[in-house]
């Protein structure tokens, strides 16, 4: 076995190798982020240390409480750039499995991602977080020296590599904890070996490290290492509030709103939250992490996890610094703590109110963040119904009044221009926008002009499905379920013409019910359709079908109903022909297409097809005889 004081070598993961080819080659016109990521390491590698402090005071009790740093200098003879920190260090394992391995969920994804165009991909690294190895975007060699608080010095540990796919690891002495890089720069780097150039590039990314930043003999901070949150809001200009978000982030784009507020009274906190203008990567990762940093007295003490906001406004960033909370807080407190449920319920407050605003001010805004972040919201009118009333304020909806796809219809909107007799809001759920659109069940609506909602996301079936049951006193309908119900608009021709259709067709009923035994749930005339002969709908008092299709995947409802045309040719052609013996085959086919119209799948296609060739030859027959039969 190896020594430990002798150098071990490594391979890298494969991720990490493609990240590290990428970083070189993609982000070079971009290179100073290194500086960023290293700065940004160091100073989580501090806040971890002050956490552990507090949570775990014996495994690192005996270290010296000193003043948290980071140092960043160079070497201008060597051709090096120093970057170290008092942080937390690392063990030796911690080094191999941090920094050798990219194991970070969301990696393999995010390389699929990539398109191959330079610039959009610097983009998505820059999402992503490049991390440690944008060193290498500068270095042609890294060596990192560290040591994990609470071990011994004989506990250092030096890791080196070229980036080329291996790196080494030895056991050093190393009297003080915390972390050291080295960047060895690659030819041609040298102008980052110049105070002023330092200077710059870390006030540019890096202002807003809660640690002072020194360098070279100064001690006095590069950066203004102030809490940002903390300072009076007549302090600080949109373009401080958008940098912070900036270093928060790592976004480049500017936030699209936000909110800065202190409260005090029986608790006292600072809240400074910020809605994104994109969506990040992992918005639908289940275990993607979450923007909100909890601090207890300006320190940091904790990512949310979920219960500083509910997973519906997991988009959401920024900090909650509590004056309440005691500095060991633990996730385990959090849960239990009336001062963490007071603020999270204020948090959860002034989002929505930050959003009605933004909907209210700035139509176009809001717009472009439903686009972005709609789906998520509304899980919310499932998952948070203390909040559901303002929740079901911030909605949009497409309708077959939208001209676009895009969803510009609030329930406001909707029971604004309802028409006169109308007491229901009308919703078609469909397994897509596309398939709602061309639904036969919009028929008799689009007819009549009244407005239905088009709801096409999956989501959308927990919204009305249960959890929103009315708006201002509107029971929400939905088209494809039950016998269609138009309330008041129905006049009376219409009403008599139903029932007349009733009597006329009650005998093919009879008999499409008899063929279509074990397969549709019942046959009726309907009022619903102007142009296709026929629809599926579910029972009035089952769940509607289009989430059951989702649940099970067939696509039918449980009791699926035929509903029939009275006024399409075809209807009425069968009607006049009862005795037909292809009577039989018709009620399958018209069976079929309806399931085909409703985006679901018929149970046997080739079935289907042949039935409906057989049908269509017998017409052709019928025709030809008929042409033949016709005299000069
Ligand atoms: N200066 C440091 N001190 C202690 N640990 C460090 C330091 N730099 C990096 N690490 C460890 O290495 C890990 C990987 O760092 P890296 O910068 O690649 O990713 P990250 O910081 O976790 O994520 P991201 O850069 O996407 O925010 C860190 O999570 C941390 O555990």
């Amino acid at each position: 076995m190896t020594s430990q004081s002798e150098a071990e070598t490594y391979s890298f993961q494969a991720e990490a190798a493609q990240i590290l080819n990428l970083m070189a080659h993609s982000l070079y016109s971009n290179k100073e982020i290194f500086l960023r990521e290293l700065v940004s390491n160091a100073s989580d590698a501090i806040d971890r240390l002050r956490s552990e402090r507090y949570a775990h005071p014996e495994s690192v009790g005996a270290e010296p409480e000193q003043e948290a740093r980071i140092r960043v200098a160079f070497d201008k003879d060597a051709g090096t750039l120093t970057i170290a920190d008092n942080g937390i260090g690392m063990s030796r394992q911690e080094v191999i499995d941090n920094i050798g391995t990219i194991a970070r969920s969301g990696t393999a994804e995010f390389l699929r991602t990539l398109t191959g165009d330079q610039r959009r991909d610097a983009e998505l690294i820059g999402q992503f977080g490049v991390g440690f190895y944008s060193a290498f975007i500068v270095a042609e060699r890294v060596v990192l020296t560290t040591r994990r608080a609470g071990l011994p010095a004989s506990e250092g540990v030096r890791w080196s590599s070229d980036g080329k796919g291996e790196y080494a690891v030895e056991a050093v002495e190393r009297a003080e904890r915390g972390t050291t890089i080295v960047l060895e720069l690659r030819e041609g780097e040298d102008e980052l070996l110049n105070e002023h150039r330092l200077r710059s590039i870390v006030q540019r990314y890096s202002d807003h490290i809660s640690q002072p930043i020194v360098m070279g003999q100064d001690e006095a901070p590069v950066n203004q290492a102030s809490a940002l949150w903390a300072r009076p809001k007549s302090e600080l200009s949109e373009q401080d509030y958008h940098s912070y978000y900036r270093h928060l982030t790592n976004d480049y784009t500017d936030p699209l709103a936000y909110v800065h507020t202190k409260v005090e009274g029986r608790y006292e906190y600072t809240m400074l939250l910020y809605v994104p203008s994109r969506a990040p990567h992992d918005l639908w990762v289940p275990q993607a992490r979450r923007g909100v940093r909890l601090h207890v007295r300006r320190v940091f003490i904790l990512e949310d996890t979920g219960q500083l906001l509910p997973g519906y406004l997991r988009f959401v960033h920024g900090i909650v610094d509590s004056a309440d909370l005691p500095l060991n807080v633990s996730r385990e407190i959090l849960q239990g703590s009336q001062a963490v449920d007071h603020i999270r319920s204020s948090a959860v407050k002034r989002v929505l109110k930050l959003l009605k605003e933004l909907a209210e001010k700035e139509p176009g805004k809001y717009a472009d963040f439903w686009k972005q972040f709609g789906g998520v919201l509304k899980q919310g009118i499932a998952d948070d119904p203390a909040h559901r009333e303002d929740l079901t304020e911030l909605l949009r909806f497409t309708s077959t009044r939208s001209d676009t796809q895009d969803a510009d219809v609030s329930l406001g909107d909707y029971v604004a221009r309802m028409k006169e007799g109308q007491d229901k809001i009308y919703y078609l759920l469909a397994p897509s926008l596309a398939a709602a659109a061309a639904s036969p069940h919009l028929e008799a609506f689009r007819a009549k002009g009244i407005e239905v909602l088009l709801l096409g996301e999956a989501v959308d079936n927990f919204v009305v499905s249960g959890s929103l049951r009315e708006y201002q006193g509107k029971r929400l309908q939905s088209v494809a379920q039950g016998a269609p119900d138009f309330g008041e608009l129905t006049d009376e021709a219409e009403k008599e013409a139903a029932e007349q259709a009733d009597s006329d067709y009650a005998a093919l009923l009879g008999k499409l019910k008899a063929h279509l035994a074990g397969k549709a749930w019942d046959v009726r005339v309907t009022n619903r359709l102007t142009t296709s002969p026929a629809c599926i709908v579910a029972d009035g008092e089952e769940t509607d079908f289009t989430v059951v299709q989702r649940m099970r995947g067939s696509g039918l409802p449980n009791q699926p109903i035929l509903e029939i045309n009275p006024r399409h040719p075809l209807v009425e052609r069968l009607n006049r022909d009862q005795e037909d013996p292809r009577v039989r085959e018709w009620a399958h086919v018209l069976f079929d297409q309806s399931v085909l119209t409703a985006g679901a799948r018929i149970e046997e296609p080739a079935t289907f097809v042949t039935r409906l060739n057989d049908l269509l030859t017998a017409l052709t027959a019928d025709t030809t005889t008929r042409t033949a039969d016709t005299p000069d």
